[in-house]
């Protein structure tokens, strides 16, 4: 498959994560009460921890799915689903996951728990339809770098930039 065309990078720090994750609790926390979180991991552990912490819910679960190599996509494939939770068709329950981009991941775990609500930080135009609460949309062709997968490093003056 070709590489995906992120023209455009958006940085995303700890802070604003957890800001974010938290205006996410905001918006959920009427809309309970939760039976429980199901955590898409890994991307949705660190926005669920933060719910969890605020909706103060301590019944959590995963759903294990891979679907990236870096920025390049392939099918999204379940490695664990729900297992000690209890879920049922999901009614009651919360699914979260750090964002949705084309929505495949979102899709294969609306499947496993129709009647769940599907909620994320961060929503691209495609994946959107399938999300049922998110905070942050950006555009298609914008990579989101999450905190946990990059660091502080030297950056080039604006007028070095200009010279290449
Ligand atoms: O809407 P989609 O196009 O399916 O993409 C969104 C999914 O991709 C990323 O997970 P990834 O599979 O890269 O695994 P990770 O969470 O372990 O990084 C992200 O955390 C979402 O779960
Ligand atoms: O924009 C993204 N950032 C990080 N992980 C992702 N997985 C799918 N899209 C993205
Ligand atoms: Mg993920």
């Amino acid at each position: 498959m070709a590489e995906a065309p992120f023209n455009k990078h958006f940085p995303v720090s700890w802070e604003e994560l957890h800001r974010n994750a938290k205006a996410l609790a905001w918006r959920l926390i009427d809309r309970g009460p939760w039976k429980g979180i199901i955590a898409i991991t890994r991307g949705g552990m660190v926005p669920a921890a933060i719910i969890a912490r605020e909706l103060e819910i301590r019944m959590i679960d995963t759903v294990c799915v891979s679907s990236y190599d870096h920025q390049q996509q392939r099918n999204a494939t379940v490695l664990k689903g729900v297992e000690g939770a209890n879920a049922g068709d999901g009614e009651g329950w919360l699914i979260i996951d750090d964002l949705v981009d084309t929505g495949k991941t979102a899709e294969v775990v609306r499947k496993m728990l129709p009647k769940a609500h599907f909620a994320t930080v961060y929503a691209k135009p495609a994946g959107r339809p399938l999300v049922d609460t998110f905070i942050t949309e950006v555009s298609q062709d914008t990579w989101i770098h999450f905190p946990w997968d990059i660091e502080l490093q030297f950056s080039q003056p604006i007028a070095k930039l200009r010279q290449s």
